[in-house]
């Protein structure tokens, strides 16, 4: 019995509570000792050197958690990184019972790593999130990122700007250079756009030759002198040799107003954009 405790996959515990909150684990056994380098016998006396590990993100949740469950009696269930290194870290489920007893809360538990099921998860949503041609969001990723935002910004009535992108005379480039010199142009143009942004901004290939950018608290003006510079700084870029002048982009801007819907916002800034092409390609068109 006391061998297959110490081969599980995983580790089973008991986590003490006493009135004063001091915090232990009375019981610690499973192969999942040695793959967290845990002591069990500091830990029988102290929970700290263990909770000192988690993750700065986890810790708050977790103790949320084991605070509930003492208070309402109900299990515990979640998950969190604990940390191996300084940059390394394991994911962690665990599952925890309580019992209430004289010398205050007794949870008996199990924790499972569950590193490598996250580091799935993640590379799932990546792919789907993701353009495959050249590595930026896709349109599925803006939209839902555009519904958050404009919910924030109907919610609290900050600025948010979208910009829609498009290469001029595409065609052109891959009637005359080949559909794969046509790819990595559109890949150097991400690259050369992603290098003028912020973090929290968000570019993406909604398809063919067509990009957009989605700009948290930027106001029309601000996006309208990013735009520019955009504008500018492709214009003079060099593609891959063929000689700076040959790729230019019209840009439609429009900036939320209070009300907006992803649809409002999403068609005056294809009108914006529309005007741009208009009016001759390789300029910006911000507003009505
Ligand atoms: N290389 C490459 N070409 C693509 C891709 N997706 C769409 N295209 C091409 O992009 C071109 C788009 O052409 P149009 O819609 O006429 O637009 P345009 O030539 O850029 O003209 P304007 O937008 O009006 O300036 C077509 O030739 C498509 O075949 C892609 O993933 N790779």
């Amino acid at each position: 019995m006391l061998d297959l405790a110490d081969q599980l996959p995983g580790l089973i515990f008991q986590l003490h509570r006493s009135a004063d909150g001091h915090l232990h684990f009375p019981l610690l056994m499973g192969s999942g000792i040695q793959l967290l380098d845990l002591d069990p016998q500091r830990l029988a006396e102290n929970a700290e050197p263990a909770l000192e590990r988690l993750h700065d993100a986890d810790y708050p949740g977790l103790m949320a958690a084991i605070e509930r469950s003492a208070r309402w009696g109900s299990p515990i269930t979640l998950k969190f990184r604990f940390r191996l290194s300084a940059d390394r870290c394991r994911w962690i489920a665990a599952r925890a019972q309580p019992q209430r007893i004289e010398t205050g809360v007794l949870w008996h538990g199990m924790m499972l790593d569950i590193s490598e099921q996250v580091a799935e998860e993640e590379r799932l949503r990546q792919l789907s999130d993701s353009d495959a041609l050249t590595g930026l969001a896709n349109r599925r990723k803006l939209l839902s990122r555009l519904e958050e935002e404009i919910s924030l910004s109907n919610r609290h009535a900050t600025p948010l700007s979208l910009m829609m992108i498009d290469l001029d005379h595409f065609k052109t480039i891959n009637d005359t250079w080949g559909h794969l010199q046509g790819d990595a142009t559109l890949r150097e143009l991400a690259d050369c756009c992603n290098a003028l942004l912020r973090e929290e901004d968000l570019l993406a290939r909604l398809g063919g030759e067509e990009f957009a950018l989605l700009l948290p608290l930027t106001s029309q003006r601000n996006a309208a002198r990013l735009a520019e510079r955009l504008r500018r700084e492709i214009a003079e870029h060099d593609f891959d040799g063929l000689g700076s002048g040959r790729i230019t982009v019209s840009i439609g801007i429009t900036e939320h107003r209070v009300g907006d819907t992803l649809d409002h916002l999403i068609q005056r800034a294809d009108a914006s954009l529309y005007r741009a092409k208009h009016l001759g390609r390789n300029r910006v068109v911000a507003g009505d």
